[in-house]
C-alpha cells in the first residue's frame, strides 16, 4: 500500500501499452455499505485506481452532479472518519489503489497527524486536496511524505509554465491536469488548447499525467488520453452508479 503501490499500478498499465483510467466515486452515495462492492466492480472493469470523494458541505470545485452526490452522501451521515473506518474493514481484500479526494477543511478539523495515521490504517495510497495551493501545502505535505502517501498536485489550464514546472516537480503518484476552466461535470467537448496544454505538462512531468474534468465518453477519453497517460472520469461514473447502470460503466471503462 502507499505511494509505491499506486505508482506500480500505473506503471504496469503503461508498460502494457495501455492507458490509465481512474474513475471517481463519492463515498457514501447510496450508503457506505456499497463501497467495497463498487471498488471491486471498478477493478474488474479494468480501472487502474479509484478516486474516492469525501462529501463536504462547501465543495468549491464540484459541479452539479458531484454536488448532488455529496448531498446524498451527507444525508447518509458519511464523514471522513466513517469512510476511513469502512476502508480499514476491507483493506486486506481490496486489490485496487485508492486516492482520497477531500478539501482541506475536513482534514484540518480531523487533525492532520490523525488523518495521516488513519489513512495508513485504511490503506489509502494517495490524497488529492483541490483547494490546497502549493504555497500552503507544507502543513500536510511533510506528514503525508512521512507516511508514504502520495500527495497528488493539480495543474489548471490557467497555470503558467513556471507553475506547471513546479507542480510537476512536486507531484507524487500522478499529475492531475484539470482540463476545463470551470467545475467538474460531463461536457460534450474540450477547448482546442487542451492538447497543447497536456503536451506541455507531459514535457515537465516525471510521473503519469492524467486529464480530468468533462470526460464522459470513450471517444473523449481516447482523444485526451492520446496526449497524456490517461483520464479521470467523475460525474459520468457517479451518474451511472446512481442510476444503477453498471453495464454502461463497464463499457465506458473498457472502451476508453
Ligand atoms: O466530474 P468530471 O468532470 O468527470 O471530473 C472529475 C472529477 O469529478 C473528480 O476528479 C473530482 C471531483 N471533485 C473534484 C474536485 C477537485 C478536483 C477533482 C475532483
Amino acid at each position: 500500500m502507499g505511494k509505491n503501490y499506486l505508482e506500480k499500478a500505473f506503471n504496469n498499465k503503461l508498460s502494457a501499452n495501455e492507458k490509465i483510467f481512474v474513475p471517481y466515486i463519492m463515498a457514501g452515495d447510496g450508503g457506505l455499505n456499497n463501497m467495497e462492492e463498487r471498488l471491486s466492480f471498478l477493478h474488474e472493469c479494468g480501472a487502474t485506481a479509484v478516486e474516492l470523494g469525501i462529501p463536504f458541505s462547501d465543495p468549491v470545485a464540484d459541479g452539479p452532479t458531484i454536488q448532488d452526490a455529496g448531498v446524498r452522501a451527507l444525508a447518509n451521515d458519511t464523514t471522513l472518519q466513517s469512510v476511513l473506518e469502512k476502508l480499514e474493514q476491507f483493506k486486506e481484500e481490496r486489490a485496487i489503489p485508492i486516492i482520497l479526494m477531500t478539501y482541506i477543511n475536513p482534514i484540518f478539523i480531523y487533525g492532520i497527524d490523525r488523518f495521516a495515521l488513519d489513512c495508513v490504517k485504511a490503506g489509502v495510497d494517495g490524497v488529492i486536496v483541490p483547494d490546497l495551493p502549493l504555497e500552503e501545502e507544507a502543513m500536510i505535505a511533510d506528514v503525508l511524505q512521512d507516511k508514504d502517501i502520495a500527495l497528488i498536485r493539480l495543474a489548471a489550464l490557467t497555470s503558467s509554465e513556471e507553475r506547471i514546472a513546479e507542480i510537476a516537480k512536486r507531484t507524487e503518484g500522478f499529475l492531475y491536469a484539470v482540463s476545463v476552466t470551470g467545475t467538474t461535470g460531463a461536457r460534450s467537448s474540450h477547448q482546442t488548447e487542451v492538447k497543447s496544454y497536456l503536451q506541455k505538462i507531459k514535457q515537465h512531468a516525471h510521473v503519469p499525467v492524467l486529464a480530468g474534468f468533462g470526460v464522459s465518453n470513450p471517444e473523449q477519453a481516447r482523444e485526451l488520453g492520446a496526449a497524456c497517460d490517461g483520464v479521470v472520469v467523475g460525474s459520468k461514473i457517479v451518474d451511472l452508479f446512481h442510476q444503477g447502470k453498471t453495464n454502461e460503466i463497464k463499457e465506458l471503462i473498457q472502451e476508453s
